[in-house]
């Protein structure tokens, strides 16, 4: 599956390239208000941060929610608590675009993550150009030496990397790579299979400093509570969110799980301590 996204995120890529050519987009991102730093509204706490998502539909489970509105949710996430806010801005599989990215940019504070399959530094370019404080690199896309020189542009430009992986080897390259924010991706991106274990069998292998995400599959307050004890700072949720009744309150209940005193993770332990 994996790889058929990505060919169509190259065609989709090759047509925006055409019409507006790297120089002219450099020109738009160097001119657009500084990056907020991400590291920092994701510093370990007690409890966890939530990384809230704007995700019409997936591969997985086709359409999801309309989503109108971007920016109202972008709003009502902020408002619930999240700490940043996900968009996915690939068309095809998720029905994003970077209009969202834009739309939801121009309403919240916090910063926002342009959620996409990056395999070029265009997309990086754009990225900045859209005002987004952080882009997704996900290991299983890109051999080293690219997911290396991606993420030296990404903070080249001020922003911060979401560094993306599914098992013991894509995470020694994330590390490998001096990721500063991991996610362990709990969905394997190439069957498209959940399996929660994922992230509280990698954890351990994330080193101290590092700002430990656990991805996908996140059903609501109890699992936000499970990753939490497994060690999380930070949990990534899509699809209980849009799929749910109020996103507000939905944000807070998982942000309030986390914060319970039955919870020994990450954060009552100060950062990155695994021992
Ligand atoms: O909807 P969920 O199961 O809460 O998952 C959110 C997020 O983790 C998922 O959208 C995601 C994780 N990694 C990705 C890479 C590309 C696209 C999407 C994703």
């Amino acid at each position: 599956m994996l790889d058929e996204i990505i060919e169509g995120v190259r065609e989709d890529l090759a047509a925006r390239r055409a019409a507006l050519p790297l120089e002219a987009l450099k020109e738009q991102a160097l001119r657009a208000p500084s990056a907020r730093d991400a590291v920092a509204h994701l510093a370990p706490r007690d409890g966890v941060h939530v990384i809230a998502e704007v995700k019409r539909s997936s591969p997985s489970k086709g359409a999801l929610a309309a989503i109108a509105d971007p920016a109202g949710l972008a709003a009502d996430y902020a408002a619930g608590g999240a700490s940043v806010i996900s968009v996915l801005t690939e068309a095809r599989r998720f029905g994003g675009s970077l209009a969202d990215l834009d739309a939801v940019r121009a309403r919240v504070d916090v910063p926002v993550l342009r959620k996409d399959f990056v395999v070029d530094p265009y997309q990086v370019w754009e990225a900045r150009a859209h005002g987004a404080d952080l882009v997704l690199l996900i290991v299983a896309a890109l051999p080293q030496e690219v997911l290396v020189g991606l993420l030296e542009r990404v903070e080249s430009l001020g922003m911060n990397a979401l560094v993306e992986a599914h098992d013991e080897a894509e995470l020694e390259r994330a590390v490998a790579a001096g990721a500063r924010i991991i996610g362990i991706n709990n969905r394997n991106l190439k069957t498209l299979d959940v399996d929660r274990d994922t992230f509280a069998r990698l954890a351990p292998g994330v080193p101290d400093g590092v700002i430990r995400v656990a991805e996908s599959g996140v059903r609501g307050p109890l699992d936000v509570m499970a990753f939490a004890e497994a060690g999380a700072h930070a949990v990534l949720v899509g699809e209980a969110l849009v799929t749910g009744a109020s996103p507000r309150d939905a944000v807070a209940q998982m942000l309030a799980a986390a914060s319970h005193p039955a919870v020994h993770g990450a954060g009552h332990r100060g950062t990155g301590s695994r021992s």
